[in-house]
């Protein structure tokens, strides 16, 4: 099977990449259903990555359907050992205005309907998750960021994403109350695949792209999805630099991630007593384990 150390999971507005060449639609299938569309492998700076519309390319799939562990572990079929998420987010600061870009590097879990992990049926792990975000990877994004210099857009490093149920925007009580824990985003979809994504001992950085200000700020007071679409347009124009820039540099330097071995101190359950039929399931992820 073709191979990509490098994933993309783009979000809302992004359904591809224009600049990927020799580009080749992959069909995979996983021990937790299809992903959420074929994915695209293809080169970008001279390196083979791997393309994924988290909502699939005609936006089809709500939040609360995505089919996460498929398209994580589809991912990590295609051997990926940096996923970079580009995301629409609404702002929860008034420093960080609509078409900003922030690189989080906390998350808050307010999602009531995601399976989060790939374990159980008779297999144990508990996945460090103190520092959810590869800190390497964000480096390298944010530094992408930085060196572009792109019009109308300021790049805050570091910085709390709410991960939200969804559909429906929040209340404004809700986005008072995520503002009263310092939260600077909020969004649907990034915290299940940052823990999936860890527990595949995938390095997972978020390019967060502001869409709108939520419905907290006195001058917004509602959420519309046509609001949210005028920025989403030039967001993803400006995504696709970014990512681009990044993994040109990700290509010239790999960082070294904790996030590759997550696993090794995890594992409660011997695995020599564990239910081969999970063993198999999961070899994937427990091989090198084993
Ligand atoms: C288009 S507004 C709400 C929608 O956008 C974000 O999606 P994604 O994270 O995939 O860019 C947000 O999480 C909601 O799913
Ligand atoms: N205000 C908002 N709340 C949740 N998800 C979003 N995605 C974009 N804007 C959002």
């Amino acid at each position: 099977m073709v191979q990509a150390t490098i994933g993309i999971i783009g979000g809302s507005g992004l359904y591809q990449m224009d600049a990927l060449k020799d580009v080749q639609e992959v069909q995979l299938d996983t021990p937790f259903g299809k992903p959420s569309d074929d994915l695209i492998v293809g080169t970008l700076e001279g390196t083979t990555v791997a393309f994924l519309a988290r909502h699939g390319r005609n936006h089809h799939l709500m939040p609360t359907e995505l089919p996460f562990r498929a398209n994580i572990h589809a991912m990590k079929q295609l051997g990926v050992k940096y996923l970079i998420s580009a995301s629409a987010v609404g702002s929860l600061q008034e420093e960080a205005k609509p078409l900003d870009m922030v690189i989080p590097n906390q998350f808050i879990d307010r999602t009531k309907n995601r399976v989060s992990t790939f374990f159980g049926e008779g297999i144990v792990v508990h996945i460090g998750f103190a520092e959810p975000v590869c800190h390497q990877l964000a480096e390298v994004l944010a530094d992408a960021v930085a060196s572009l210099q792109l019009t109308d857009v300021t790049l805050h490093r570091g910085g709390t994403y709410i991960c939200m149920e969804g559909p429906a925007f929040s209340t404004q009580a809700e986005s008072h109350l995520y503002r009263s824990w310092g939260a600077t985003v909020v969004g649907m979809t990034n915290l299940p695949e940052a823990k999936l994504a860890r527990e595949a001992e995938i390095a997972y950085a978020t390019l967060a792209l502001v869409t709108d200000y939520d419905c907290w700020h006195p001058d917004h007071d509602s959420v519309t999805v046509e609001m949210v679409i005028g920025n989403l347009r030039r967001n993803a124009t400006n995504a696709q630099q970014v990512i681009q820039e990044t993994v040109r540099r990700l290509a010239q330097n790999p960082p070294p991630s904790e996030a590759h071995s997550a696993l090794k101190y995890a594992i409660l359950t011997p695995l020599d007593k564990a239910p081969e039929a999970t063993k198999q399931k999961l070899s994937i992820f427990l091989q090198k384990y084993l």
